[in-house]
C-alpha cells in the first residue's frame, strides 16, 4: 500500500503496540479475529457493496432501494456468523448488537437499525415466554421485520399523552386499534416506511370502560407476501431528514384495526379473556425496553465518534499548513496545540464512555437479574444512570465530532469526509430514545428524592458519594491529582443538588407549587445531573483503568494513562467555575492544571495516529476521502469530485438554456 509520508512516520513512531489497544478495545483477541474474520467476508463482495454511484448522488428512493440490497447481503453474512450467538435475553444481547454496530457501512444508518435496536429487545423485554417463543425465532432470522412505534406527531417525550387507543373487545377477544386525531397518527419509526412488515406499537389500553395507560403491542402492518397495507392501516414514509436517511423513518395510522388479545404483550401486565386487567408489579417495567436502549446508545455514540476522530486525526497528520517557526516548511496541522486540543479529547472520550458503558451494561445486568427475583429496589437508580448517561454521551461525542469536522477545514464540510453524516447521527441522538434535557430532569429527580432521604435512605453505589462528601475535611484541602479532581467535582455534584433543593423549597415557602417550583429550577437541575454524570463518567474511567491496567503493556499502560488524565483535566479546566465556586481549589491549582493539561496534549502527540488506527475501522466502513489509512487525502478528494455527476459532460445544458441568455443578455 503507498501510504502517505507523514503519515508513515507517525505510524514509525508510535510508542506502543496498537494491535494489544485494539484487542483491549474490541473486549479480547478472540473478538477481534472474530470482528476481522467478518471483515474479510463483507470484503468478499466489495464491488456489490460499495461499486457504483457514490450514494450522496442517488435520489432519495435510490438510496433506500441501495440500503435495503446492501444491508441484506451484510445481515446474510453477520447473520450466519451469529446464528449462535445467545440473544435469548436482554443480558446476552448486547454482544449481539456491539458486533451488529460494527458493520453499518451506510453513512446514514440502517433500516434494519430498528428491528435489532428496538423490536427484538422489547419483545424480550415484555413479552412473556409463549409470546416469545411465537415471535422471536422468526424475528431473530428475520422473517418478519420489526419497528417501534410510540412517538405520535403531537407527543414524543410525554407518553402518558400518547393518542392511539388499543379497546379490547371482549365478545371477540380482541383489541381495537384506533387513531382518533392527526396528532396520533405514529411518526418516526424506523423502518416503518417500506421495510417493517410487523410493528409494536405503543396505545392507550381501554378495557371495561377503564383507561391503563400506555401498553405495547405486537401488530401486523403489511402482508407478509405482497408487502402491500393490510386494511385500517395508513402507512408511509415521513420524508427526507438532516441525516439518517437510511432509516427509513414512518408514519401510520389505524383506523378500527382489530387485533388478537394476545398480540398485548403481556410479560409485566396482562388483559384476561374476559376483559379484567391484571396489573403490573411495577407500571415503569413496562418502559424497560427504553432504558436498554439507552445503554446501547453509549456504545454506539463511541462507535460513531470513534469514526470522527479517526478521520480527523488522520487528516491532521496528512494536512501541511502554515509554519510553526518562520523559515521551516509548514507543519502538520497536528503540531498546533489548539488541534491537539480539540482532536484529543475525541479519543480519551472514546476510552472514557466505552469503559462507563461496560460498566453501565453491568449494571443493567445486575439489575435485570434482581428485576427477575422480584426485587425492584435499584430500578430507579438504573433508569436515573442510563438517562444521564445516554444524554451526556450523546451531547459530549455530538459536540466532538462536529469539533473534528471543523478541525478539517473546508474538506470537514465535504459529504466525502464522511464527517458531516457522521455528525448528523450524533445530533439525531441527542434527541431520540429522550430528548436529552428531558432525561437529564429524570436523573435530577432521582437525585433529589436521594437528597431529600439522605438522613434515613439506604444509598445505592452511583449515589453513595452523596453523603461521602458531606463528612468532615472531604473537601478541605484540594489536590491536583486525578483522585483530587475526582472529589471535586463529587463536591460540585453534591452542592449543586443541595442548592436546588433549598431553592425549591425557598420557592415553595414563597407560595409556589411543588410543579412551579420545580419548573423555575429545572436550568440548575439540569446542571446539576450533569455534574453527578460527570462525577460517574471520570470516577468509571479511572477506576476501570486501574482494574485494567495491570494487564497492560508498559507502553500502553503508560498512553492509557495519559488519556484518563487528560480526560480529567480536560473537564477540571471546562468547569474550572464550577470548581471555584464549590471546592478549595486555588489559583495557583489551575494554573498547575492548565499546565499540565498542556504537557500532557504534548505527551500524547506522538501516538496520536496510533491511538486512531488502534479503533481499527476499516476503510470501507469509515468511507473517509480524508480518514482513510493510507492518507491520499488529496487524490481521493479529485477522484470522488469526479464522481459527481455533473463532471458527466464539460457543459451543462442549463448553460444553453439559461445562463447563455442571461449573459448575452437575450431574456
Ligand atoms: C446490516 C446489518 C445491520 C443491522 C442493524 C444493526 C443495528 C444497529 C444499527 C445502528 C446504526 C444506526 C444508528 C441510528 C439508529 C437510530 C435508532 C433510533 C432509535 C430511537 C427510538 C426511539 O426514539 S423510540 C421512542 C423513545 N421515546 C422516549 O424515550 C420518550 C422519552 N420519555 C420518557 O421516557 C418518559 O415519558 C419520561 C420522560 C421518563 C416521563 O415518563 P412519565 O411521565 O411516565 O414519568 P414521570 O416523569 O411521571 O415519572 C414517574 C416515575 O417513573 C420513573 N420512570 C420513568 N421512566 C422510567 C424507566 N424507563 N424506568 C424506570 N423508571 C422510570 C420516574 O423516575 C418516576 O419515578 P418516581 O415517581 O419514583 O420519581
Ligand atoms: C432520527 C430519529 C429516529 C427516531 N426513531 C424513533 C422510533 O423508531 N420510534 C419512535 O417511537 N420514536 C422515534 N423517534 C422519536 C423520538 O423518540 C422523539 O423525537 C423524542 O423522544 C423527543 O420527542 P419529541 O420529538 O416529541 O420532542 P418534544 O418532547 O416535543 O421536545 C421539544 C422540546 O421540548 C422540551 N421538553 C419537552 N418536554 C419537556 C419537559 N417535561 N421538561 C422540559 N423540557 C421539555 C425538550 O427538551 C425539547 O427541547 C425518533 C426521532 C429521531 C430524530
Amino acid at each position: 500500500m503507498n501510504v502517505n509520508k507523514d503519515l508513515q512516520n507517525e505510524r514509525n513512531k508510535c510508542s506502543f503496540n496498537v494491535r494489544e489497544l485494539t484487542e483491549f478495545i474490541d473486549g479480547g483477541k478472540n473478538r477481534t479475529l472474530e470482528r476481522k474474520h467478518i471483515e474479510k467476508l463483507i470484503l468478499a463482495q466489495k464491488d456489490e457493496l460499495f461499486g457504483g454511484t457514490p450514494e450522496d448522488y442517488l435520489s432519495h428512493k435510490e438510496k433506500y432501494e441501495r440500503a435495503i440490497q446492501t444491508n441484506v447481503i451484510i445481515l446474510k453474512i453477520v447473520q450466519d456468523f451469529m446464528r449462535d450467538a445467545n440473544g435469548g435475553d436482554l443480558t446476552n444481547y448486547r454482544d449481539v448488537l456491539t458486533t451488529l454496530l460494527n458493520f453499518v457501512v451506510s453513512r446514514e444508518g440502517t433500516p434494519f437499525a430498528l428491528h435489532f435496536m428496538m423490536f427484538l429487545p422489547v419483545f424480550l423485554s415484555q413479552a412473556d415466554e409463549e409470546q416469545q417463543m411465537e415471535w422471536l425465532p422468526r424475528a431473530w432470522n428475520c422473517n418478519i421485520i420489526g419497528s417501534y412505534a410510540q412517538t405520535e406527531l403531537g407527543h414524543g417525550t410525554f407518553i402518558r399523552g400518547l393518542e392511539t387507543t388499543a379497546t379490547y373487545d371482549a365478545a371477540t377477544k380482541e383489541f381495537v386499534l384506533h387513531s382518533p386525531t392527526v396528532t396520533s397518527y405514529k411518526w418516526w419509526p424506523g423502518a416503518l416506511g417500506h421495510t417493517a412488515n410487523y410493528c409494536v406499537v405503543v396505545a392507550q389500553l381501554h378495557t371495561k370502560g377503564q383507561c391503563h395507560g400506555i401498553h405495547s403491542f405486537i401488530v401486523q402492518v403489511r402482508d407478509e407476501e405482497t408487502h402491500m397495507p393490510l386494511a385500517g392501516i395508513r402507512v408511509g414514509e415521513i420524508g427526507a431528514k438532516m441525516g439518517l436517511n437510511m432509516i427509513n423513518n414512518g408514519f401510520i395510522g389505524f383506523n378500527h384495526v382489530r387485533i388478537p388479545r394476545r398480540h398485548l404483550l403481556m410479560k409485566h401486565a396482562q388483559v384476561l379473556e374476559d376483559g379484567t386487567y391484571v396489573k403490573s408489579r411495577n407500571s415503569k417495567l413496562n418502559y424497560g425496553a427504553m432504558v436498554f436502549v439507552r445503554v446501547v446508545i453509549v456504545f454506539d455514540s463511541v462507535n460513531y465518534l470513534s469514526k470522527a476522530v479517526t478521520i480527523a486525526t488522520r487528516f491532521a497528520a496528512v494536512r501541511r499548513q502554515s509554519q510553526l517557526k518562520a523559515n521551516e516548511p509548514e507543519c502538520q496541522i497536528i503540531d498546533f496545540l489548539t488541534q491537539q486540543h480539540k482532536l484529543f479529547i475525541g479519543i480519551a472520550t472514546c476510552h472514557a464512555l466505552k469503559m462507563t458503558a461496560t460498566k453501565l451494561w453491568d449494571t443493567f445486568n445486575e439489575v435485570q437479574q434482581q428485576l427477575r427475583g422480584g426485587n425492584l429496589e435499584r430500578l430507579p437508580e438504573l433508569h436515573a444512570l442510563a438517562c444521564c448517561l445516554k444524554a451526556v454521551s450523546t451531547a459530549d461525542t455530538a459536540a466532538l465530532a462536529e469539533g473534528g469536522r471543523r478541525a478539517c477545514g473546508g474538506h470537514g464540510y465535504m459529504r466525502s469526509s464522511g464527517l458531516p453524516q457522521t455528525c448528523a447521527v450524533l445530533d439525531a441522538a441527542c434527541t431520540f430514545e429522550g430528548d436529552n434535557t428531558v432525561l437529564l430532569l429524570q436523573t435530577a429527580r432521582f437525585l433529589v428524592k436521594v437528597w431529600r432521604g439522605l438522613d434515613t435512605l439506604k444509598l445505592t453505589p452511583t449515589v453513595a458519594y452523596l453523603r461521602t462528601t458531606l463528612t468532615e475535611g472531604f473537601n478541605d484541602k484540594w489536590e491536583n491529582t486525578v483522585e483530587g479532581i475526582i472529589k471535586g467535582f463529587q463536591t460540585v455534584s453534591m452542592r449543586k443538588i443541595s442548592e436546588c433543593v433549598s431553592c425549591m423549597a425557598k420557592r415553595i415557602m414563597s407560595g409556589m407549587s411543588q410543579e412551579e417550583a420545580w419548573n423555575m429550577t429545572s436550568v440548575q437541575l439540569v446542571a446539576a445531573a450533569e455534574s453527578h454524570c460527570r462525577v460517574i463518567i471520570i470516577s468509571y474511567f479511572h477506576e476501570e483503568f486501574v482494574k485494567v491496567s495491570s494487564s497492560f503493556s508498559p507502553a500502553l499502560r503508560r498512553v492509557m494513562k495519559l488519556l484518563v488524565e487528560l480526560y480529567t483535566l480536560y473537564w477540571a479546566l471546562d468547569k474550572l467555575q464550577d470548581l471555584l465556586k464549590y471546592t478549595s481549589i486555588s489559583k495557583t491549582n489551575t494554573e498547575q492544571l492548565q499546565e499540565r493539561y498542556e504537557d500532557t496534549l504534548n505527551a500524547l502527540r506522538p501516538d496520536a495516529v496510533g491511538l486512531v488506527d488502534a479503533f481499527d475501522i476499516m476503510d470501507e466502513i469509515l468511507q473517509s476521502t480524508l480518514g482513510a489509512y493510507d492518507g491520499r487525502v488529496y487524490e481521493r478528494l479529485m477522484e470522488e469530485a469526479l464522481k459527481s455527476p455533473l463532471n458527466a459532460e464539460p457543459v451543462n445544458r442549463s448553460f444553453h438554456q439559461y445562463l447563455k441568455p442571461l449573459m448575452q443578455g437575450k431574456l
